[in-house]
């Protein structure tokens, strides 16, 4: 599995640790896909529609033979199974998997873009990246995932608090309760 790839989940609906272990777990039962690292846990303020619940996001790595394209099937497959309606543009999701980065390609697509286009300026996802690749550099920015969220602005970090400490425990803690 040569290809490596970075992806955010996020929940709002629910029981969104459930959603959340669901969707970690759909992604790492399929045969060309090995998760490799998850993210400590993060209850969010919901950025942009903000009349909504808060969120539960993480980021995780995996390895894949995949394309991205396939990628992203997969990932709108297990959101489908998971409950997931396309009703309000940025609207509340029962699971929301976005793939930030692919190696470090640059994919400018009418169904795919990579990097995501909004992952530099959202702490919701910086601030767990950072947890599991903040010195991973990334050539579309010229920069490690570290440079880019430093200029995020106070506010937006205080809308994201540590939920569950996973990171501490390989990631996995999240299966454990
Ligand atoms: N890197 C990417 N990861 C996931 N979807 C992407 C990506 N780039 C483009 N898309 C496209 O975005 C479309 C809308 O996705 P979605 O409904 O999950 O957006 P959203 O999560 O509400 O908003 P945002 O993209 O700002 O996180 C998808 O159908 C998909 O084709
Ligand atoms: N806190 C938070 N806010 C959001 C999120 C999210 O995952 N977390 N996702 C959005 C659309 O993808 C829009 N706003």
């Amino acid at each position: 599995m040569t290809n490596f790839s970075y992806i955010a989940l996020g929940s709002n609906i629910g029981d969104r640790e459930y959603y959340l272990r669901e969707g970690i777990r759909e992604l790492q039962e399929h045969p060309r896909i090995r998760v490799t690292e998850l993210s400590s846990v993060y209850e969010t303020a919901p950025v942009g529609v903000t009349d909504q619940p808060s969120f539960l996001n993480m980021v995780l790595s995996l390895r894949t033979d995949v394309t991205p394209l396939e990628l992203l099937e997969i990932t709108q497959s297990v959101e489908q199974k998971l409950d997931r309606v396309r009703d309000k543009h940025w609207g509340p999701r029962t699971i929301d998997l976005d793939i930030l980065l692919f190696n470090d390609e640059n994919i400018k697509m009418n169904e795919l873009n990579i990097p995501h286009p909004r992952m530099h300026e959202r702490a919701f996802v910086l601030t767990p990246l950072c947890d599991i690749a903040a010195s991973h550099y990334v050539s579309y920015y010229r920069q490690t995932i570290q440079e880019l969220a430093a200029p995020l602005s106070g506010r937006e970090k205080e809308g994201v608090h540590l939920w569950k400490n996973c990171f501490g425990q390989g990631g996995y803690g999240l299966f454990e309760s």
